[in-house]
């Protein structure tokens, strides 16, 4: 695949765009939030977390957002600091707003779910007027993390932020991310999560994530290819398909496709994969390795996280990848390059 190319004076890797929230996570495991007592605190929030990844790995990050102006907003930023984010555009809210908080229930072995208090956030106060062009001007990539997109005037920022990219050639991330929170309607979330994806260069979401993208119901047999196809044709360079533990789908504008499985770790929680999946992805990607390269840092990555207390904690440096691979027994073996039209779902035509 054609590697990304970018103009010298581009000094940022990556500006994430969206929520900087709290993740409390259950320290009592394989129970229901009623009887958990206590939790531990880390910072969480979908772009946050590949912020952090990306940070981890050694990449120079920044981002855009807003944070609550009480002592949650402060340790969410000090933490940026800390990791060497820089904070120059997260703001403190001016109207009240808080920081969102996501306490996630491990209820089982396998089983885990996630419950957001998303009620007056400060992440969708992000407005028009915080979006500097000046500074995604220097971003080698701008990414957008999709719940920025439920609700103005944050949706109106991000899609600012990706004219503002186009007109500078900063390539576009868009991580699909949706939870279920703040959206009004089923078509609402096509409308906005399709707008955002044709106008990508890199797209990112699971499988469900990309049939709310395309409005179609659970359990419909479209296969992956024919989802990939259509945002290829609008000018994505690499479309990638999550499918939790069975791994993911991978397709190039370059008419490749790869299926990818997985890593086999104890399960803690099944959230923080893909958000350790794309930061690990993407610095393949800026490191200009190959598809099946990065295809396979981001999977370990991901196994890493999900086998892991945290999310944004749990994200982890280069060296420790690849020694995970090298301990695994899946090494070399995860990859493999399929006809196009044989993805997952096997080798039906699109319609
Ligand atoms: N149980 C698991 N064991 C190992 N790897 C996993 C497991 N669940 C998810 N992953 C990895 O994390 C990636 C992203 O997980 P997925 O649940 O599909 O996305 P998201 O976390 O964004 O919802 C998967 O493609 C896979 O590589
Ligand atoms: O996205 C959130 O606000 C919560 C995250 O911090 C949490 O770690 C999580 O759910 C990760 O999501 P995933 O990587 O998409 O599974």
């Amino acid at each position: 695949m054609k590697k990304f190319s970018f103009a010298p004076e581009k000094d940022v890797d990556v500006i994430a765009v969206g929520r900087i929230a709290i993740d409390l996570n259950p320290n009592e495991i394989h129970r229901t939030l009623d009887k958990v007592n206590t939790f531990t605190k880390y910072v969480g929030g979908s772009p946050a977390n590949i912020a952090v990844g990306l940070a981890r790995l050694g990449k120079k990050v920044g981002f855009i957002g807003k944070v609550s102006n009480d002592a949650f907003g402060k340790y969410v930023a000090d933490y940026f600091m800390e990791k060497g984010i820089d904070v120059s555009h997260v703001t403190p809210s001016s109207d009240g707003e808080v920081l969102g908080l996501t306490f996630t229930e491990i209820s089982s072995p396998t089983e885990s779910q996630i419950l957001m208090y998303r009620e007056g956030v400060a992440d969708l106060a992000l407005a028009p007027v915080d979006i500097s062009e000046d500074y995604i001007k220097r971003a080698k990539f701008l990414l957008i993390s999709g719940t920025a997109l439920a609700a103005s005037p944050s949706r109106e920022a991000c899609f600012l932020a990706m004219t503002y990219a186009k007109k500078h050639d900063t390539k576009i991330i868009f991580d699909i991310d949706y939870r279920n929170y703040t959206w009004k309607s089923k078509a609402e979330i096509a409308v906005y999560y399709s707008l955002a994806g044709q106008r990508s260069d890199i797209l990112m979401g699971s499988r469900e994530e990309f049939e709310l993208m395309e409005m179609l119901d659970k359990g419909n047999d479209i296969p992956d290819y024919c989802l990939a196809d259509n945002y290829l044709f609008h000018g994505n360079q690499i479309v990638i398909i999550k499918h939790g533990k069975k791994g993911s789908l991978a397709y190039s504008s370059d008419r490749k496709a790869y299926k990818v499985g997985s890593f086999s770790v104890k399960l803690l929680k099944s959230f923080g994969g893909g958000d350790a999946y794309a930061s690990a992805f993407l610095y393949g990607i800026l490191e200009g390795w190959q598809m099946p390269t990065s295809l396979e840092f981001a999977t370990a990555s991901a196994a890493r996280v999900v086998s892991s207390h945290s999310c944004s904690d749990a994200m982890a440096t280069a060296e420790e990848i690849i020694s995970f691979i090298a301990d695994s027994n899946e090494a070399g073996t995860v990859i493999e390059e399929i006809p196009w039209n044989q993805s997952i779902e096997g080798g039906r035509s699109c319609r």
